[in-house]
């Protein structure tokens, strides 16, 4: 092969996994250009690739997975393939407890209009929750949702664009996980779609209502409430720390942060072994300097104390054995991404080395060194960076961070109540059996309750499966 044609090979490799990733070497200005530019249809590859599918690969697909819904999907399944084939408009929204289906039934549905030749937009609120959908993406990326959103945001989607003209020819879209995403992102697509499209759906909904929790669900508290959570879903512990996937199935879930670090401090102690300790290097990102706050004041040591949502703390303390949890997709092809739980079993000083216990690559071993990170919560508004490994310790992760996870052992604890709409849900739907639900509630003078303040619906608890 001359050198001529090695280049052109390898600019045609290049171009493919741009392509993969939606993108070509037509969108870099300083990358040589293909001899013969593969423009596609429309010129447009996020079309083209919607409309790359084997039509009869999908139509075999389909067939193996229609003929295995059961009633509710088959319901579910027609229902929406009737609006979608018949042009009518729709919205539909499909509510279903953990494990029961949903993301086969959003298959089959793909699988379906695909081989129709129909284009179906498949997204999640998660990247955990996005590899599981065929040609999934997570909604923020597909539809360009600001990470700082506010009530008057819109997506970074421009009339004419190519998401744009994608999103004016797809038939459907399917949105996994959807209650776990602010508000305020929907309502900045609904503002997108409006522009690009002129049109409009759905209507607002909301509730509140106490929720009476059956017994048998409840814990009977001592006055040690994180002891009693603790020895709920984590019985004797030191005995059972080395039984092999005894911490794979089982996590303690609460609303804030502050108290998913005191029960995750609370177990780590229990642990046996040397704790080792990370600290991270924080600094202001540069060329912030618009934020309104004197530079001066924020010393590293006020960088190192700021906790938010999606970061690990500037002290990460771990052992050999202890359960983490990624907070950013650093590899989503090898399931490693942002929710992925793994057991560490090596503490380096510069690589953790852990074993993956969910997604799609349970069992793979992975060394994951320190990265630098910014914080994507809105509520810090100084712009700073923090050099850290990706993860926190996760015996207990917030409610919002579960998603997408379904798990064995659930115990849920409130010392206050959830405070967004549809928070219990996803709570109680990331365990399997009812029997495998434990949930403490606790009172303002620290004494256990049976009801809390809810978004959803009671019946929850009547069709957990037994
Ligand atoms: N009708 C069906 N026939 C055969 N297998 C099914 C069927 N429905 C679901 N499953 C299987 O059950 C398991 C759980 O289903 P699925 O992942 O679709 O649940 P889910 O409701 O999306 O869960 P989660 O809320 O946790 O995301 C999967 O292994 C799936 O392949």
């Amino acid at each position: 092969m001359s050198s001529e044609d090695l280049k052109e090979s390898c600019l045609i490799e290049v171009d493919n996994f741009l392509r993969e990733n939606e993108k070509s070497l037509e969108d870099y200005e300083c990358m040589p250009k293909l001899k013969e530019p593969n423009s596609g249809i429309f010129n447009n590859i996020l079309l083209e690739n919607e409309f790359k599918y084997d039509y009869d690969e999908m139509k075999i697909l389909q067939d193996e997975h229609v003929g295995n819904l059961n009633s509710e999907q088959l319901f579910a399944y027609e229902a929406i393939y009737k609006v979608v084939d018949n042009g009518l408009g729709s919205m539909f929204f499909v509510d279903g407890y953990g494990g029961t289906g949903k993301t086969f039934l959003w298959k089959t549905i793909s699988y379906k209009l695909r081989s129709k030749g129909k284009i179906v937009v498949n997204v999640a609120s998660s990247g955990i929750a996005c590899i599981l959908l065929p040609g999934g993406k997570t909604a923020h990326s597909q539809f360009g949702i600001p990470l700082v959103l506010t009530k008057e945001s819109c997506c970074q989607i421009d009339k004419g664009s190519k998401k744009a003209q994608l999103l004016i020819m797809t038939n459907l879209i399917i949105w996994d996980e959807a209650p776990m995403i602010n508000k305020w992102a929907f309502e900045a697509f609904e503002r997108t779609l409006q522009d690009i499209m002129n049109g409009k759906i759905g209507i607002p909904e909301d509730g509140e209502s106490i929720v009476e929790i059956p017994r048998d669900i409840l814990i009977q508290s001592s006055r040690n409430l994180i002891g009693d959570i603790v020895e709920a879903i984590y019985p004797n512990l030191l005995e059972n720390i080395s039984v092999p996937d005894f911490f794979q199935d089982r996590a303690i879930l609460a609303p804030t942060l502050d108290v998913v670090e005191e029960i995750n401090d609370y177990v780590l102690a229990l642990m046996p072994g040397d704790a080792k300790e990370y600290l991270s290097c924080d600094s202001i990102s540069k060329g912030d300097d618009d934020v309104g706050v004197d530079l001066r004041w924020i010393t590293t040591e006020f960088l190192n104390e700021i906790k938010c949502s999606g970061m690990p703390n500037h002290k990460l303390i771990i052992k050999v054995g202890v359960v983490i949890m990624l907070l950013r997709n650093i590899d989503v092809s090898s399931g490693l991404c942002n929710g992925t739980r793994l057991i560490v079993f090596h503490t380096g000083i510069s690589v953790i080395g852990a074993k993956i216990v969910t997604g799609t690559n349970i069992g793979d071993i992975v060394y994951i060194s320190r990265m630098s990170l910014v914080p994507s919560d809105a509520n810090v508004s100084i712009s700073f960076r923090r050099r850290q490994f990706p993860f926190c310790v996760c015996f207990a992760m917030t409610i919002n961070k579960s998603q997408g996870q379904t798990l064995c052992h659930v115990g849920l604890y409130l010392p206050r109540p959830v405070f967004t709409h549809g928070q219990l849900y996803v709570a109680i739907s990331r365990v399997k059996t009812r029997a495998g639900l434990k949930i403490l509630i606790v009172d303002d003078d620290g004494l256990a309750k049976t009801s809390t303040v809810n978004v959803v619906y009671p019946e929850v608890f009547q069709r957990i499966y037994r």
